[in-house]
């Protein structure tokens, strides 16, 4: 038995920014924001978090909350904390409080990509191989990371500060995970994708797959998306991710509506994006266990699954940990919300670790694949200040 604190709620989003402190959880959506501090109870599993939450009392009304994150993995513990306490404000957006807090994070750093950029694109051409023998996947997710260690602690706050007021009406977030060796680790990211909200008796997935990068110059910006959107390759990508969405959750819902794709964008890339919504057979149906039915969907992973997880462990040369895994917020009720945790990093101590990957189809080209994951580690390394091409050869 515990008892959660719920704090007065923050007249202003930045406040808590302004609060968070390593070992914290912070979760911003378009919906609010949430800051944890402290642990009452702490579960591995997804599944769990709903009886856990049935354990304790809160201050508020909905019960107490649970924030914390999930690995890639199905098989590996994630981190799901009830907090001690808990801070809520109204949305980033909309507190008026523009992007005044952005520094850059103090370098200098070394770049180590793992794999080598040329060896990513040799890892794509091994899943096109994969992809043509026809008894394997149909699609999967590759992707590569570049280490970055600077010359001291990271700032894990000043990180979230920037990436926050980079894109107030993003999710952003940072999530405490299992200690590194000696030091806090934390999971620290803004990702365009919602992998399932619920509140009361209506669900909402909004999976991306399918990218452009976007351009300075408007007309080719508006080229890039209009090509995306037109483009067979990355609408059969997209029709993949949509499609098994839609049957992961089909089961939990009375209606299910699926609208045509439309596109997304971020500060750096175009996405194709399907907004689905449903109304819930039971309207207490748990977030946590729609958000563990529906993940790894084909956007991270591939399909059918299992195939393009065994692809993925046997090109990656590294184990993506949190990376491609869910951050998300639920309250006693069930409602919350999971974000497929993306453009994001691990940090620990003076290291950060920066992950990007992209889906690969039979007409997937290896080279646009290796620039599409520079792109995406973009919104990592602009954040942190490093605006210096990433795929020239380290010494
Ligand atoms: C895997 C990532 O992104 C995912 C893959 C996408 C794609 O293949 O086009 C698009 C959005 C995300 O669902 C990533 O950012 O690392």
């Amino acid at each position: 038995m515990f008892h959660q604190r719920t704090e007065p709620a923050a007249k202003a989003a930045g406040d808590l920014l302004d609060a968070y402190r390593p070992e914290a959880a912070f979760l911003a959506t378009p919906s609010g924001v949430v800051l944890g501090e402290g642990a009452a109870a702490v579960t591995e599993r997804l599944e769990d978090v709903a009886d856990l939450l049935a354990r304790g009392t809160a201050d508020s009304p909905a019960g107490p909350i649970a924030i914390g994150a999930i690995p890639f993995d199905t098989g590996a513990p994630g981190r799901l904390v009830v907090p001690d306490s808990v801070r809520t404000s109204p949305p980033l957006a909309e507190s008026g409080q523009g992007d005044r807090r952005q520094r850059p994070l103090p370098g200098p750093w070394t770049m180590r990509p793992v794999p080598a950029p040329d060896e990513h694109a040799e890892g794509v051409e091994r899943v096109l191989k994969r992809l043509a023998a026809g008894d394997g996947p149909a699609k999967v997710v590759l992707a590569r990371s570049l280490r970055l260690s600077g010359p001291g602690t990271v700032d894990v706050g000043q990180l979230l500060s920037n990436l926050a007021w980079r894109d107030p009406a993003g999710h952003t977030f940072a999530a405490d995970l299992p200690a590194a060796a000696g030091s806090t680790r934390t999971l620290v990211g803004a990702s365009p994708e919602l992998l399932v909200a619920k509140r009361g008796g209506r669900v909402v997935s909004n999976p991306l797959a399918g990218s452009a990068p976007r351009s300075a110059d408007p007309s080719k910006d508006q080229r890039s998306a209009v090509d995306l959107l037109g483009s067979a390759k990355d609408r059969h990508e997209h029709a993949v991710v949509v499609e098994a969405v839609t049957e992961g959750l089909r089961p939990y819902c009375r209606t299910l509506d699926v609208p045509e794709p439309e596109l997304a964008g971020t500060a750096t890339l175009w996405h194709l994006s399907t907004r689905i919504t449903g109304e819930l057979r039971d309207p207490d149906t748990p977030s946590a266990l729609l958000a563990a039915a529906l993940h790894p969907t084909p956007a991270v992973c591939g399909s059918p699954t299992a195939a393009a997880r065994a692809a993925i462990g046997g090109i990656e040369p590294f184990d993506r940990g949190f990376y491609t895994g869910a951050v998300g917020c639920t309250d006693a009720r069930g409602d919350g919300e999971w974000i497929v945790s993306i453009r994001c990093a691990d940090v620990a101590g003076d290291t950060l670790d920066l992950f990007a990957g992209g889906g690969i189809v039979p007409d997937s080209d290896p080279d646009a694949e290796l620039a599409e994951t520079s792109v995406k580690l973009r919104t990592l390394l602009l954040a942190l200040g490093v605006n210096q091409p990433i795929d020239a050869p380290q010494g």
